[in-house]
């Protein structure tokens, strides 16, 4: 949406139009922005285990604040954070926190993580950042595993808000097979995740994998599609997360956070 500002000239009064692009834009982001901190630091407030030992810190834009929040707590040299890829590594070390491997800790009081569509039983599609399966290994890892969101990401049936597809991962030389499969399970688009400008080429995983984005419409039994999507040769995951989540915490739109709970 491309905004104007007219400046009008006291002598002539004839005027000048400069476009302002972004104002619209920047006032919207600001609104999700707000949701998303809103959301993480609830979720952090509500939820660290006072003695906690081992956190999960997933990647993403919302969980950005998360790490933001736990990196304030005045015990923060007393527990141990362990990524789910390159990003969420970087978030850990810039807030001061203590950096540990899931092989090292394998087991987690507690993980954060964002998602790119929720629905009340808290499923979830998770992967938009290419980041699922090591999400999916902390989340699995983990005593408790909490969501941390925007609005956006609230929805009645998976699939319907998150219209690019399921994100799944795949061994490289496996997509021109795995693609036919999901042709058969019922994909009405399937797309090898591409690098766009910053990459000639698909998208690889902190793994070494591929991603293919398979748009199944609106998923009646995402627990169904996750078996038969991962029951195929070549697939390493999904991003279907069935539950595993406890809590999901959603920063409103007006102000405010809401909880789902199962
Ligand atoms: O699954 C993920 C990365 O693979 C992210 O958690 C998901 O994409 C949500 O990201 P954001 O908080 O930026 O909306």
């Amino acid at each position: 949406m491309v905004g104007y500002i007219r400046i009008l000239k006291s002598r002539s009064f004839s005027s000048i139009l400069f476009p302002i692009p972004s104002i619209r834009k920047y006032s919207i982001m600001s609104l999700v922005e707000k949701a998303k901190k809103a959301a993480a630091y609830k979720a952090v407030d509500d939820n660290f285990p006072p003695n906690a030992k081992y956190i999960g810190i997933g990647s993403g834009s919302t969980v950005v604040y998360v790490a933001e929040r736990i990196g304030q707590l005045p015990n923060k040299d007393s527990f141990i954070c362990i990524p789910t890829g390159f990003q969420s590594k970087q978030l850990i070390i810039d807030n001061g926190l203590t950096l540990g491997t899931i092989e090292q800790f394998p087991d987690l009081d507690i993980a954060f993580d964002g998602a790119d569509e929720v629905d009340p039983k808290l499923s979830l599609i998770k992967g938009g950042g290419a980041c699922l399966f090591q999400e999916k290994l902390v989340a699995a890892s983990a005593k408790k595993f909490i969501v941390v969101a925007d609005y956006r990401k609230e929805s009645n049936v998976l699939g319907k808000q998150w219209t690019q597809g399921v994100p799944i991962e795949i061994v490289p030389n496996s997509y021109v097979k795995v693609t036919k499969d999901l042709k058969q399970l019922g994909a009405k688009t399937i797309t090898l995740r591409q690098g766009g400008k910053a990459k000639a080429g698909p998208v690889i995983t902190d793994n070494n994998n591929f991603l293919i984005d398979a748009d199944f419409g609106e998923i009646e039994d995402p627990a169904d599609l996750h078996n038969k999507i991962k029951s195929l040769v070549g697939v390493v995951e999904t991003g279907l997360f069935i539950g595993m989540a406890s809590a999901s915490y959603f920063g409103e739109e007006a102000g405010g956070v809401k909880l789902w709970t199962v």
